[in-house]
């Protein structure tokens, strides 16, 4: 049977049985409570080592010991007075009451901190367990943390853990089981004054942790931090390290691309052959096998490989802690333009998708500044649209050749197109503030979270398997209805001539004025849903007007798009409108959900396509004034 119930805090309780018990996990941010949560329910909610990933309740089911477990992943808080969204999601959640128990976590390098909410917490409900996670780091930095005395102290269990490795959480559910089937009955404690409790954390912690002298790791952070949020160092060590990003994906994907198109073409051949052999009609034929199957193919050729690197590089250095210290770097500049420097972050998760960076503005607090950070979200290429910019590079500026030269010189130009996507961003974030969004930008503090190790093998399974399958699946599932609508327009006549061909015709001389073709445009268009679609559609209708030739390569690619009358004019202003156009569908409901506002999400789309047009424009006109290309 299922339960549901809405409580405070934004979700829906989704019991499988009336005798499930309801688990909150609270704590402040980072200490690991998602990592828990993943461990006991085999889900993926975001982790990663900076402040403020998880932006709303998010509930999972565990059993233990026969008995069914509601856990509820609450975003970190410092405190129960909010803040913040999240904060408040939080605390609402906690207070509604619903929670059997509730089991706050602490970061043992930093017990301290961490009591004030503790304290918070246990003056709302006697059935508390405590989990003071990352004992493994704290081991490390020489903090010792007396659990049993902590215990006595607060009065309620206590249990220590490493979360990432696994540790304690079958000793966790243990207290969780005893507390929720013996709850402590309710007491009546005085609410302490803030101040009070403050000293109550700090005697806490005192009498509990024992440090022991040398500690080499906290003095390691530090040199670490002087060396890459420093103002000399920090930002050519950013473009070095996305530099480096960009050449270990290009390079990477290279070959298993051409493989995995190779092998999906010859696959396409046989399924054409059985069709042909079973009698299947022309029609369904082409549909089938030069539509939909065409298309599914080159997206999972094309976007595959490069995913697969990208996403467990990324994840490292996200592991790593390095997140943070960019937005550190770049607060200065997103401050002078009247945004927030937390902004950094949610334009660095638009690498992955554009729609989880726009719910990510969350952690943003002021409500003008989080407006600005959706509207530019977009500016940054996601995941979808990668692929695409380095196939182009590859064909049309630096030769597929191959050869280190040639793969520096691609990461370069790739990086060259993300810093005009972040310029844009900037210009864009200030011209919002002074016109539409006007105001003072708000200081916040970030926390910079120590450095941790990834755990390399994890974070590649997990960034494959949670990121990579799910971005495709979703790209894959778009392919295939857009091959079919593509194929459809391409064989079906009207008037003498295809409906693709009418539609493109209709599109061509505005698309010309900036230096695409209707063919471009129209494939932009229909790439709505899922921006990984856009160059399969293009060559699909390419192909489907001229000759159809073998597409084994990029090489073979690059023909056809220069029969079709490309130049590295062509090549430019596709990435440049690639890079700057209305953001795909999902992101665009996202942008409606978390604004609430179609006003909001019409500026979303707006904003970048017009830059992205006056962009192309001043490129196509000046080429062509120029005589080049
Ligand atoms: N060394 C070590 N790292 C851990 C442990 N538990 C979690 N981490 C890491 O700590 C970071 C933060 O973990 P999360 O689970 O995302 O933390 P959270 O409390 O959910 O964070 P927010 O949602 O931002 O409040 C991640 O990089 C984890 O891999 C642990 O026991 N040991
Ligand atoms: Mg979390």
């Amino acid at each position: 049977m299922e339960q549901s119930n809405a409580v405070p805090g934004g979700l829906a309780i989704k019991k499988r049985e009336d005798s499930d018990r309801v688990i909150a996990l609270c704590g402040n941010p980072n200490v690991g409570k998602s990592t828990i949560f993943n461990a006991l329910t085999n889900l993926h909610q975001h982790t990663g080592n900076w402040p403020g990933k998880t932006v709303a309740n998010a509930q999972g089911y565990c059993r233990h010991k026969e008995r069914g477990y509601l856990l509820v992943d609450l975003p970190g808080c410092y405190s129960l007075q909010a803040h913040s969204a999240e904060e408040e999601a939080a605390r609402d959640f906690l207070l509604s009451g619903s929670p059997d128990c509730t089991v706050a976590v602490c970061d043992a390098t930093c017990l301290e901190r961490n009591m004030n909410l503790v304290l918070q917490v246990l003056e709302l409900t006697p059935n508390l367990i405590v989990c003071v996670n990352l004992l493994d780091e704290a081991k490390r930095k020489g903090v010792r943390v007396d659990l049993a005395k902590l215990s006595e102290l607060l009065g309620t269990p206590v249990v220590g853990a490493s979360a990432r490795d696994g540790k304690g959480l079958s000793e966790l559910m243990d207290e969780v089981e005893k507390l929720c089937h013996e709850p402590k009955p309710p007491r009546e404690l005085p609410e302490t004054d803030p101040e009070m409790r403050v000293h109550q954390a700090q005697w806490i912690s005192e009498a509990a942790v024992s440090l022991e002298p040398q500690n080499r790791s906290i003095s390691r952070d530090r040199k670490l931090d002087r060396i890459l949020t420093s103002p000399l160092t920090g930002f050519p060590i950013m473009l070095l390290l996305l530099l480096g990003i960009f050449w270990l994906t290009i390079t990477g994907a290279n070959y298993p691309s051409a493989l995995l198109s190779e092998g999906l073409f010859w696959l396409g051949d046989r399924i054409r052959d059985r069709f042909i052999y079973l009698g299947s009609p022309e029609w369904l034929t082409g549909l089938v096998c030069d539509g939909m199957y065409r298309t599914l193919s080159w997206v999972v050729a094309v976007m595959l490989p490069p995913m697969a690197i990208f996403f467990p590089l990324f994840t490292l250095l996200e592991d790593f802690g390095y997140l943070p210290r960019v937005a550190f770097n770049l607060d200065r500049c997103f401050k002078s333009c009247g945004a927030c420097g937390k902004q950094a972050l949610t334009t660095c998760m638009g690498f992955g998708c554009n729609a989880a960076g726009v719910v990510g503005c969350r952690i943003i607090d002021s409500p003008r500044e989080r407006l600005i950070a959706m509207l530019t979200n977009n500016f940054v290429p996601c995941n979808g649209r990668l692929p695409m910019l380095i196939s182009l590079i590859t064909m049309f500026f630096v030769g597929a050749a191959g050869g280190l030269g040639a793969s520096v010189l691609s990461s370069a130009m790739l990086v060259g197109l993300i810093a005009l996507g972040l310029l844009m961003t900037l210009a864009v974030s200030k011209f919002l503030s002074a016109t539409l969004l006007k105001g003072v930008p708000s200081s916040f503090t970030l926390e910079l979270p120590p450095y941790r190790r990834p755990q390399l093998g994890k974070v590649i399974v997990r960034s494959i398997f949670d990121r990579t399958l799910f971005v495709l699946g979703r790209a894959a599932s778009v392919a295939a209805p857009a091959g079919l609508i593509i194929w459809l327009l391409a064989n079906i006549h009207a008037g003498g001539d295809t409906l693709l061909a009418h539609c493109a015709g209709f599109l061509d001389p505005f698309a010309r004025v900036f230096g695409l073709d209707g063919v471009i445009l129209l494939a932009f268009i229909l790439g709505l849903p899922a921006n990984e679609i856009v160059i399969p559609l293009i060559i699909m209708a390419y192909l489907s007007q001229g000759s159809l030739v073998e597409l084994s390569d990029l090489t073979a690619l690059r023909s056809l798009l220069i029969d079709n009358g490309w130049t590295w004019v062509t090549a430019l202003c596709v990435m440049v409108f690639s890079l700057m156009h209305w953001p795909c569908s999902t992101t665009c409901l996202t942008i409606k959900k978390e604004s609430g506002s179609w006003k909001w999400t019409a500026a979303a789309v707006a904003i970048p396509t017009v830059c992205g047009l006056i962009l192309c424009f001043l490129i196509a006109n000046a080429c062509r004034l120029l005589g080049i290309g």
